[in-house]
């Protein structure tokens, strides 16, 4: 294919793609790529990591995953999930990059594809979901598929993992993103409120006003339900829900009368659904159809190395402006204990260490983290030189540098500077 025809073919595609060379430089980028980046033309010959990283190496050298890398090792397309620098400030994209090869088999240059994954934001936006790690990524690239199909979703995971906050990221990068998104809380409703909670109650049958009253599927309409711990829907419910499901009808509480309504499921357990159902306690035909696409959500103590962004991100929605650093020593603790109620208890060690702390830098008895009971538990020694913490917390921190000096305490010269020793290092 020649230079004009590939370019070509890229200006007829809807989705954002841009063209390089084996050099990580630009050569093209479409019509759909400049309406979203708005990138001008000086994009045309700079470095991809650059533009999309503002990093002055590739991304492997950076501490990221380079598509462009791995498919020169592999020879074939690669698909990555990175955080990009958008005029929207920093967003997750899926890549999709394949190498375009000359009659004698030789690597000319690459097609990367882009799709933004919308649900992931950078640093600051409040109640978005953070992490890069391996298992968090994981996660994202399910996370994205998910969204686009509008299928019902089970997410899995034990309690304080996010799981509330992925199934708003899914609706939220869905064609149902401007209808609501209704909160069901199954292990917080009484058996007796429950029909009519969730399908409303008919006009007078409710026992103080006598008038009708909208349930929440009803609500929901258009848009997306979540059931939380629907491992906990009682039995009674749980055959008008699948009727919901299979017929998209449903009757209000004290009504003959059928209603429609049209939603999507995403529902969350953090028990075994499946050992439930095998001991009659859930209808198996109700969870095969939740369990369509089922996504695990990672135990925190499975992303460790995700813990510094998400302090950084919670300290800011905590504490803005008070600019608070975490001591190695207080940070080591935090990196090393096992989290049994995940997010949700470093959150809380954060909020009381706010409180707690009058200077700028939490230090560990800022924190009430609880002793690990048995000996196999405790932390491995803490990594003090300054070069072992960089190296400790730069897979977390990748495309983030200056929170990754902020949270180490030094200005971003002096970062850049013990980055280019420490892959100099390396390179040895
Ligand atoms: N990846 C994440 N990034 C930022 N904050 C997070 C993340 N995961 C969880 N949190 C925070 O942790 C807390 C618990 O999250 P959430 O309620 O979504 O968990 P859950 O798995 O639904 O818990 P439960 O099963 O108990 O309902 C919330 O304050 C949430 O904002």
């Amino acid at each position: 294919m020649s230079f004009t025809e590939l370019t070509s073919f890229l200006q007829a595609q809807t989705e954002l793609h841009v063209l390089f060379d084996t050099q990580y430089r630009i050569i093209a980028v479409n019509q759909a790529f400049r309406k979203y980046c708005n990138p001008g033309d000086s994009v045309i010959g700079r470095p991809c990591y650059e533009v999309s990283h503002n990093y002055d190496m590739p991304c492997d050298r950076s501490g990221e995953t380079c598509p462009l890398a791995k498919s020169r090792r592999s020879g074939k397309p690669e698909r990555v999930l990175h955080m990009h620098h958008t005029p929207n400030g920093e967003e997750y994209v899926s890549i999709e990059l394949t190498p375009i090869k000359n009659l004698s088999g030789e690597i000319t240059c690459y097609v990367e594809k882009i799709e933004p994954v919308k649900m992931a934001k950078g640093l600051t936006e409040r109640n978005s979901l953070q992490g890069q790690s391996s298992a968090f990524r994981k996660m994202m690239e399910l996370v994205g598929k998910a969204a686009s199909a509008d299928i019902n979703i089970l997410l899995c995971g034990e309690s304080g993992t996010g799981k509330e906050l992925v199934a708003q990221a899914i609706h939220r990068a869905g064609k149902r993103a401007a209808r609501p998104f209704i909160v069901v809380d199954c292990s917080g409703i009484a058996e007796s409120h429950f029909e009519s909670e969730l399908f409303g109650q008919e006009r007078g049958t409710h026992p103080k006003t006598g008038s009708g009253k909208k349930g929440l599927v009803d609500a929901a309409d258009g848009g997306s339900l979540f059931l939380d711990e629907v491992g906990d829907l009682p039995l009674s419910i749980q055959s008008k829900l699948l009727r919901l499901l299979e017929t998209g009808a449903y009757r209000r509480f004290g009504s003959a009368d059928l209603r429609r309504a049209d939603i999507r499921i995403i529902s969350a357990t953090s028990h075994n659904l499946l050992k439930k159902a095998g001991d009659g306690l859930f209808r198996k035909d109700l969870y095969y159809r939740l369990d369509i696409f089922p996504i695990y959500v990672p135990a925190l103590r499975d992303r460790l190395e995700d813990i510094p962004l998400l302090i950084a991100s919670l300290l800011e929605i905590m504490a803005p402006g008070r600019n608070l650093t975490v001591s190695d020593e207080a940070m080591y603790l935090l990196q090393t204990y096992r989290y049994p109620g995940n997010v949700r208890e470093l959150r809380n060690f954060l909020e009381r260490a706010c409180l707690l702390c009058e200077s700028r830098e939490i230090r560990p008895e800022h924190l009430l983290i609880p002793e690990p009971e048995d000996g196999e538990n405790a932390p491995p020694p803490l990594p003090v030189s300054p070069e072992a913490r960089l190296k400790q917390l730069l897979p977390a921190f990748s495309g983030k540098r200056k929170a990754l000096a902020k949270m180490l305490g030094i200005s971003e010269r002096t970062l850049y500077r013990r980055l280019s020793e420490l892959q100099e290092k390396e390179n040895r």
